[in-house]
């Protein structure tokens, strides 16, 4: 039903009608989300295990496609960290992601796949960016360093879908998503992203009856979290509706400073000592609020608050969801 506060949809471009998707990085937190979300639609999800299909191999990639023939494809595949991962890594972040992207983009050009969704990152928009950022940001100024070898290998992975598109015609289009949590996160103590490694941490230390739990930074930096199993629908949203060269962002306008989002995590956990910020460790950029003005204008919004997302995020973390849970 359309009511006043629920804006008319785009029209479907793409129906699925028995389409076969091939969700790529299915076992990852958004992967597994798409796989949920592509359960309650008319479609055969594909997925491959990474020991058979290593997606920085390029002949492994061409020979998966030319054998299984999807007609869309989403690539949720990626190497993924937070913060400390990024900083560490930078060979590994910007090497394994250029080659994901190059591999699999370039693979379902040449199979003729009819639809293709690549996912970007708020961090591709320059560290100085007007806020919030809208997609004509892009390539306007220097990155963060923090993440900009990730950074990089996202904005060629946004632009190799639009050269396709401009040069032969493929539906090949990329969305922009803001910071992500939710179940199925990997929960690396120090290679994670910010909620999943709060939440461990704030959960530990419950447990344990510890007194203070360390919030790396000085916990000022503003972020803007959206559920991922929301992420998953505007996906769908936008694989259905949605057919341009420019990179549609994703996220929920509503922004939380780093020390009120561990707050507000301690309070669902149920922890109640003191939060201590280590200002050794780095904030990241200062601010990455995403417009997502266009998108809305297509008529998606999302559904899930911080505060439901996060008690969704916790229930399955003592289920036992999540990954890397017992690294330390
Ligand atoms: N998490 C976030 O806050 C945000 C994420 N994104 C983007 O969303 C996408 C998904 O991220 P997310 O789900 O969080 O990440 P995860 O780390 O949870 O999942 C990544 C998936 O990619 C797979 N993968 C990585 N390298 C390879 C490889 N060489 N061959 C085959 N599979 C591989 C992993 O496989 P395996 O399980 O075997 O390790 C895993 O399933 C990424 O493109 C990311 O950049 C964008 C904005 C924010
Ligand atoms: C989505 C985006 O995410 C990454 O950027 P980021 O937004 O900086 O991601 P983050 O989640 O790691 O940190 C967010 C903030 O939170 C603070 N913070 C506090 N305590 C912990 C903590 O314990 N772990 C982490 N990781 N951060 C912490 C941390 O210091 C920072 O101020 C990109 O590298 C890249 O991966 C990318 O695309």
């Amino acid at each position: 039903m359309i009511t006043a506060d629920s804006p008319r949809r785009a029209p479907i471009l793409f129906p699925f009608a028995g389409a076969r998707i091939w969700v790529a990085g299915h076992r990852g937190m958004v992967g597994a989300a798409l796989v949920r979300r592509l359960a309650t639609e008319d479609c055969t999800v594909l997925t491959a295990e990474r020991r058979h299909l290593d997606l920085t191999r390029q002949a492994e990639v061409e020979q998966w496609l030319e054998h299984e023939r999807p007609d869309a494809v989403i690539l949720a595949a990626a190497r993924v960290g937070g913060i400390h991962a990024n900083d560490s890594r930078p060979a590994d972040f910007l090497s394994d992601n250029l080659a994901i992207a190059r591999n699999v983009i370039d693979a379902s050009a040449s199979q003729c796949v009819r639809k293709l969704l690549f996912l970007g990152s708020s961090c591709v928009y320059p560290r100085a960016a007007r806020q919030p950022m809208t997609e004509d940001g892009l390539m306007t100024g220097p990155l963060e360093p923090t993440s900009q070898w990730y950074a990089v290998a996202k904005i060629a992975g946004l632009m190799l879908c639009q050269a396709h598109r401009r040069q032969h015609g493929h539906n090949f289009i990329s969305v922009t998503p803001t910071n992500l949590y939710g179940p199925g996160d990997s929960y690396h103590p120090t290679d994670s992203h910010a909620p999943a490694a709060l939440l461990r941490r704030l959960h530990e230390a419950k447990v344990s009856g510890a007194e203070t739990v360390t919030v790396w930074g000085t916990g000022r930096p503003l972020r803007e979290f959206l559920f991922v199993d929301d992420l998953a629908d505007a996906c769908v949203f936008l694989l259905q509706r949605y057919a341009g060269e420019r990179t549609i962002n994703v996220g929920t306008g509503v922004e939380v400073s780093i020390g009120a989002f561990a707050r507000a995590l301690a309070e669902v956990i149920g922890y109640d000592g003191r939060l201590v910020f280590d200002t050794t460790r780095p904030d990241g950029s200062p601010r990455k609020l995403l417009d997502s003005t266009r998108l809305r204008a297509l008529g998606w919004r999302p559904r899930v608050s911080l505060r439901e997302g996060l008690e969704r995020t916790y229930a399955d973390f003592l289920a036992g969801g999540g990954r890397h849970r017992d690294a330390s």
